[in-house]
């Protein structure tokens, strides 16, 4: 089953517009990992195993895992997801975009060395360097749109032809780059303006949306302008609002209620 008949499918089956990211950071995991060769891994799969009954898409960030040279782990946890949570899309947040040949392994990388069924792709290098992601018409491609970080304006909001660059970011992806329906845009929870923005210019076309939790996002109004209008179109992230929600050894019992939670204030929203 493609991407996006998997996401359809778990924003109904789970009832759930929460995407969980992974971004594991061993300094804060808690005491009984000390020792662990495989502490990634293990804390990883436990908290996708907590959380996943409250999810519509797991997010590992790649950094998170090569940084500290664990992609095995990473392969290894989104093995995992695919064996014990079938139908729970894995959107790869890598960031990728380069000249069309160099994209083309980064898309293998991606979809075939890593068995994810998004990424998350960089489109400022046009859309030879996207034709790779877009080809694999099962997979989803998450182009970056107006991100959640503070400067995200710098660049993103210049002017062209009178409107921010964003803007129109968001009309190639929906107009000119979606032939094959699988692509999603990611959009900042901490720019609820621009997610009502955006989402007039694109339609139904899906939204990454991540900057709740550690980075203070309103999740209520994303929902209100964002969401589409049967209610969906949204994948709200939060990492390490549940990741670390505890350092004790109740964590994964923490993760899955602050999933839970994550979920239910979206529902009251939509
Ligand atoms: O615009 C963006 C794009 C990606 N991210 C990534 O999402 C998570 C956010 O982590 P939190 O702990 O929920 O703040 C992280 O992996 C970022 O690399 C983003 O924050 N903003």
């Amino acid at each position: 089953m493609d991407f996006m008949q998997q996401l359809r499918n778990r924003w109904q089956q789970a009832d759930s517009l929460v995407c969980v990211g992974l971004d594991p950071e061993p300094a804060k995991f808690p005491a009984k990992f000390a020792g662990d060769p495989d502490a990634v891994l293990h804390f990883c799969t436990d908290i996708v195993d907590a959380t996943a009954e409250f999810a519509c898409a797991f997010k590992p960030q790649i950094a998170h895992f090569a940084a500290l040279g664990e992609e095995g782990a990473l392969q290894r946890v989104i093995a995992h997801i695919h064996a014990r949570h079938p139908g729970i899309p894995v959107i790869l947040d890598s960031k990728r975009g380069d000249i069309g040949s160099t994209a083309q392994h980064y898309a293998t990388e991606a979809f075939d060395r890593y068995a994810a069924d998004a990424v998350t792709a960089n489109p400022y290098l046009g859309r030879d360097s996207m034709q790779p992601f877009l080809d694999r018409a099962d997979r989803g491609v998450v182009v970056l749109c107006r991100t959640s970080n503070p400067g995200a304006g710098d660049l993103q909001d210049l002017l062209v032809d009178g409107r921010p660059l964003y803007q129109h970011v968001a009309g190639k992806v929906a107009r000119e780059w979606n032939g094959n329906g699988n692509c999603a845009l990611v959009v900042g929870a901490t720019w609820p303006e621009q997610l009502r923005e955006v989402r007039a210019i694109v339609g139904d076309v899906p939204f990454l949306v991540p900057g709740v939790g550690a980075q203070g996002g309103d999740a209520g109004a994303v929902v209100r302008n964002a969401r589409t209008a049967d209610g969906t179109g949204l994948m709200i992230s939060s990492s390490r609002a549940v990741l670390y929600a505890s350092r004790g050894e109740d964590y994964a019992e923490a993760a899955a209620a602050a999933a839970k939670a994550l979920r239910d204030e979206i529902n009251q929203h939509r």
